[in-house]
């Protein structure tokens, strides 16, 4: 099944809310655990029991884990493991990206089923140029993988880059369509949903933007960064429907208690049910 199909199954059976694991150091001190190896595992472990079973989508952020090295991945790869075994999809958050024959190491690395960090996705970024991501898409394929293009991102930084616009040999669009345009080739014809994604933050203005990409759609910023149900609305109208609304410590905040990380994330569910659809 590819991941397109899992992702639109997953949506449609657990909901459209995403759970971030990001275990910063002040969300460990608040949890009354140390900021060391021992804490992250079971903050990072804790999080994933209580809301795995419960959300279509877990995101965890590679850069929490790899700040404590070798000890760090080895709890990452705990993670996938036992948010898959709940049977939630696993989006890794790494923003990898970089000239093709090192994006391929890259997509071994993150996609591979053999590979210990395997994921159903991830993140990708496209700022060496989209063709430099064919390693990735080629991989994703191969493995029934998912990847989200980084296209018009939650902080507010994004649009010195993504609203840029291209010379008129590539379009004369700006940066953020152009990755659209790019997806929207690449999921053309599939069913019931292509595999490749976008990430577009729940706090932007959106207008201009065309997220009919017959493809999944990544939604940060919901929640702490101010992004709402009504903004997913808003910003991606009759394309919502695909849209997983992440939010990480706007969960987190709530624990170390299970039940109210849970509710948390039941209630996010009903309400984007509510509103979407
Ligand atoms: O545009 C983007 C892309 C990725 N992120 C990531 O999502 C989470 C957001 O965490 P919150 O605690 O819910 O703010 C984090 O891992 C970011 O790296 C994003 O925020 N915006």
């Amino acid at each position: 099944m590819t991941f397109g199909a899992r992702f639109a199954a997953a949506l449609a059976d657990r909901g459209q809310f995403c759970v971030g694991i990001d275990p910063h150091s002040a969300l460990l001190h608040d949890w009354g655990y140390d900021d060391d190896v021992a804490g992250l595992e079971r903050f990072a472990l804790g999080a994933v029991e209580a809301v795995a079973p419960y959300c279509s989508v877990v995101k965890p952020q590679s850069a929490f884990y790899e700040r404590f090295g070798s000890k760090g991945i080895a709890v990452l790869e705990r993670v996938i493991a036992d948010s898959r075994a709940a049977g939630a999809l696993v989006l890794l958050d790494v923003k990898r990206g970089d000239i093709g024959s090192t994006s391929q190491a890259y997509a071994d690395a993150y996609l591979d089923p053999s590979s210990p960090l395997a994921s159903d996705a991830i993140t990708i970024s496209p700022y060496l140029g989209f063709g430099s991501l064919l390693p990735f898409v080629d991989t994703a394929r191969r493995y029934d993988a998912g990847l989200f293009v980084l296209a018009a991102t939650s902080n507010k930084e994004g649009p010195e880059v993504q609203e840029a616009v291209t010379s008129e040999e590539f379009g004369g669009r700006t940066v953020a369509s152009a990755m659209l345009d790019h997806l929207r080739e690449l999921n053309s014809g599939a069913t019931p949903l292509g595999s490749f994604g976008a990430v577009v933050g729940a706090t932007i203005d959106g207008s201009g933007l065309d997220f009919d990409l017959n493809g999944p759609i990544l939604a940060p910023g919901y929640g702490e960064q101010g992004g709402t149900s009504s903004d997913i609305l808003r910003i991606f109208g009759a394309s919502a429907r695909n849209v997983a609304a992440s939010s990480s410590r706007g969960v987190l905040r709530l624990g170390p208690d299970p039940v109210a990380m849970r509710d948390a994330v039941l209630r996010a569910n009903d309400e984007l049910r509510t509103l979407l659809g």
